[in-house]
């Protein structure tokens, strides 16, 4: 049973329940009162998350713990023992003693400062608190505030010792940028693009020219050059407030322009609070999440995350937010750990070490108690444990804000009170946490609620424990029947109460983000690097546990191919006695090349869309689209090219492929050939999968690619003229690649059957181009994959 907590003030003791949150202010509402300056608003909260942690007011100037001053939004009170706490205002302060016990039930004797003596026996062990802030234990400096580092011609800044500044945050590389005086005396800023980046007044920069009083933000740390030779490091406080003022946005829809899908909403919600936002379905409660995403257009309003406009600056926040979609969308064949060691690697510096990293999972994995499903694949997992796994992935970057959409829905009631738990451990963490939720059985797990009614009207924002009085409703069920109707009462009496005034106010004090003097924001070419290098590492993963029977198809559809071939052509293969017409050759070429544009094409053609929602999730999380296609036809590329020497194998064991040869050799002219049509068409499968809406689409598009393949390879159809068919069969590697290895073959010498093609003359410097435009259009199938997959993924609604 969680244990109550005693706050004694001047003498008075007041015993707080640890089911809910408590206040400390001036207030007649609040829990203890206090009078601290004269106001009447709550100075700290307190409340229980499997121990008692105690929220001063960002308006706090200074809190003190048994006498020591503490930085921290949060302050954990994990120990069973007395702790004095002192909050000031000015020249007020209140002081306050939090037991663990009934001070009024003591045995009289000394009251202060407490003697382990002087404590009873045997408090109730709480529940283990988690070891770690949220932040890392592995990274993690302690204390927040402000120091002056000495700078030479050359400083490095990195998360490490290594570094002259060490700054120890999980986006941070161990050499993450240099700053360098440059030969005017000016300072210059140099991102290495291997960490979360290197941000001057919002942007992520490589390199930016700074004068004195100019600042950049590394990690959560931000620098200021003072002067000459000083830097004045300035860490963020843990604990980052959320305002959302009068936040309108809207879908856009075909012809008409847009619909508006939040109109005037307003909330504030600070580090260490968890929000339910709840309404009807259709509310908009997903769209404020996309809103805070940036992927949905906003028409009016600020948002302000740790005083960052999320319009303007929505990179350097990045990496302070995450989003759990409501769907688990995770590699199912692939392990729990797989899961999170890709994720880690993908989401943590590249420069992050493996222990590092393993340390970071350990960690994550402990405290949402999974660490016993690590081996189990991700497709063997319960509801409830798939979706811990999900919020593990996001969590593993350490973000300030993390968003989930239903995270409980399909979830017992059991389970949805450990998610909820679980938010609110994760929030105790130096978190802000948002979630939307039909689950409102269990809203007392949010210490705040937004009611959102039809067409994203806002209705409430405050305590969860006063939504239902405040609204005039007994329960749930009756609050959603009405805010479907968005009673206007309601609406107006949120738009003038304090909530939109208090967020306003916070709105316009943040600070501008001026362009800065010089900067060249660049793409992070080494970050690309590596997400090709993890992304490849992926792929293999994911072709290993096809498992066998999916596996062997991989090398046996190009060895039918190349059997087929062979059997179909004559006793000579592909060539043939000078005396000896070679009539079958043509088909045998056909099939050969069919087999292997089929091979190629069809281990693409549903890969991306297959993962679109995966590849949506990792987007943001930073995760390039040409990394994805780049790292995928890395691997399907070599896969393909084995495939094409499996087909040519296949037909040289049963039949030989001739005399006539153009480049190398008839063995190795045969494998060129087969190989770029097998590459090429791979790539255009990738082209497919990018395209398709759907997997069913992806098939209709692959099958129709097949057909115009086999009909315009050249071996069936007369392509010679210069038809409309001809044309479009210059797009189809079979085209060429058949051209190819007729050219090599000397097919038109050799065959009565052959066509009277100019691209299949024997002739080297004909074949070479054809080999040329096979690389080319793998070359451009690839691009044009990128650019659909990098739309897609951008696109707004
Ligand atoms: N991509 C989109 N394009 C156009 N309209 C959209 C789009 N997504 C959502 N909408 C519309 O915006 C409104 C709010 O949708 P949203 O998904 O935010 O609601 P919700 O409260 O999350 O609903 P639910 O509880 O059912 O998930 C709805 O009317 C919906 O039809």
């Amino acid at each position: 049973m969680p244990e109550p907590l005693y706050v004694t003030v001047r003498g008075a003791v007041t015993r707080l329940d640890p089911t809910r949150e408590h206040s400390i202010g001036g207030a007649e509402s609040c829990d203890v009162r206090v009078d601290v300056a004269g106001l009447s608003a709550p100075v700290a909260r307190l409340r229980h998350i499997g121990h008692w942690m105690m929220i001063p007011d960002p308006g706090v100037e200074e809190t003190t713990v048994d006498g020591e001053p503490r930085a921290e939004a949060v302050i954990h009170l994990r120990s069973t023992r007395d702790v004095k706490v002192t909050l000031r205002l000015g020249s007020s302060s209140v002081d306050l003693t939090l037991s663990h016990t009934d001070p009024a039930a003591a045995p009289p004797g000394p009251t202060a400062p407490p003697t382990p003596a002087a404590e009873p026996p045997t408090p109730p062990a709480p529940k283990p608190a988690p070891p770690v802030g949220w932040v890392p234990s592995t990274l993690r400096r302690d204390g927040t505030g402000t120091r002056t580092h000495a700078i030479g011609a050359r400083t490095v800044l990195g998360n490490g010792p290594g570094a002259g500044i060490d700054v120890p945050d999980l986006g941070v590389a161990a050499e993450h940028a240099t700053l360098n005086r440059r030969p005017d005396g000016e300072f210059e800023i140099r991102d290495a693009g291997r960490g979360a980046g290197t941000f001057v007044r919002g942007r992520r920069v490589m390199w930016a020219r700074l004068r004195p009083g100019d600042s950049f933000t590394i990690g959560y740390s931000t620098f200021t050059l003072d002067g000459p030779g000083a830097l004045r490091e300035t860490r963020q406080a843990t604990g980052a407030t959320l305002v959302i003022s009068g936040l309108c946005a809207a879908y856009r829809t075909r012809g008409s322009g847009s619909r508006p899908a939040l109109q005037e909403l307003s909330a504030v919600l600070r580090s260490g609070e968890v929000l339910a936002v709840v309404g009807p379905s259709g509310a908009g409660k997903s769209t404020l999440f996309s809103a805070l995403l940036g992927e949905v257009e906003v028409t009016a309003g600020t948002l302000l995350f740790s005083g960052l406009d999320l319009a303007t600056e929505a990179e350097q926040i990045r990496h302070m937010v995450a989003f759990v979609p409501q769907r688990d969308d995770l590699h199912d064949s692939l392990t729990v750990g797989q899961v999170l060691h890709q994720a880690a690697r993908l989401r943590l510096a590249p420069g992050t070490t493996p222990a590092e990293r393993g340390a970071r999972i350990q960690e994550i994995a402990r405290h949402l108690e999974i660490d016993h499903l690590m081996r189990e694949r991700i497709r063997t997992l319960s509801g409830g444990e798939r979706k811990r796994v999900s919020i593990g992935v996001e969590i593993l970057g350490g973000p300030r804000l993390l968003m989930l959409d239903e995270p409980t829905s399909g979830l017992d009631a059991g389970r949805t009170r450990s998610v909820m738990r679980l938010l609110r451990d994760i929030a105790g963490n130096d978190c802000t946490v948002a979630v939307a939720t039909h689950s409102t059985d269990q809203l007392d797990g949010a210490g705040k609620t937004l009611v959102i009614g039809s067409k994203g009207r806002p209705l409430y924002f405050g305590d969860t424990a006063s939504a239902l009085d405040a609204l005039g409703e007994d329960d749930y069920a009756d609050l959603m029947l009405t805010a479907h109707r968005t009673p206007e009462a309601a609406a107006a009496s949120f738009l003038d109460g304090p909530v939109p005034r208090e967020a306003a106010a916070l709105a316009g004090t943040r600070r501008r983000a001026d362009p800065p003097p010089s900067l060249r924001p660049e793409p992070p070419r080494r970050r690309v690097l590596h997400q090709i290098g993890v992304l490849a590492g992926r792929e293999l993963a994911l072709l290993r546990a096809r498992g066998p029977l999916a596996l062997a198809q991989l090398p046996g559809v190009p060895a039918l191919g190349g059997v087929l071939a062979a059997l179909g052509a004559s006793p000579d293969g592909l060539g043939g006695g000078a005396e000896e017409n070679n009539t079958p050759g043509v088909q045998a070429l056909t099939i050969l090349i069919t087999a292997c544009v089929f091979a190629g094409q069809a281990i693409t053609y549903s890969d991306v869309v297959s993962q679109l929602p995966i590849l949506h999730r990792e987007k943001r999380a930073g995760v390039s689209p040409g990394a994805v296609i780049a790292a995928k036809a890395l691997v399907f590329g070599v896969l393909a090219v084995l495939q094409a020497l499996i087909a040519a194998a296949a037909f040289r064991l049963v039949r030989p492929p001739g005399d006539a040869f153009l480049l190398v050799g008839p063995d190795t002219d045969l494998a060129l050939c087969l190989s770029g049509a097998a590459l090429a068409s791979m790539s255009l499968g990738l082209l497919i999968s990018a395209s398709a809406s759907t997997l069913e689409r992806a098939v209709g598009l692959a099958t129709t690619t097949a057909i115009c393949q086999v009909a315009l390879g050249g071996g069936l159809l007369d392509l010679s003229g210069r038809s409309p068919l001809s044309a479009v069969s210059m797009l189809l590697p079979s085209r060429w690649s058949s051209a190819a290895l007729a050219a090599t073959t000397d097919m038109r010498e050799l065959s009565i059957t052959a066509p009277a093609d100019g691209l299949w003359d024997h002739r080297t410097g004909l074949m070479l181009t054809e080999l040329g435009i096979l690389l080319a259009l793998t070359a451009v199938y690839a691009c044009a994959a990128w650019l659909v997959l990098r739309h897609r993924l951008a696109r707004r609604s």
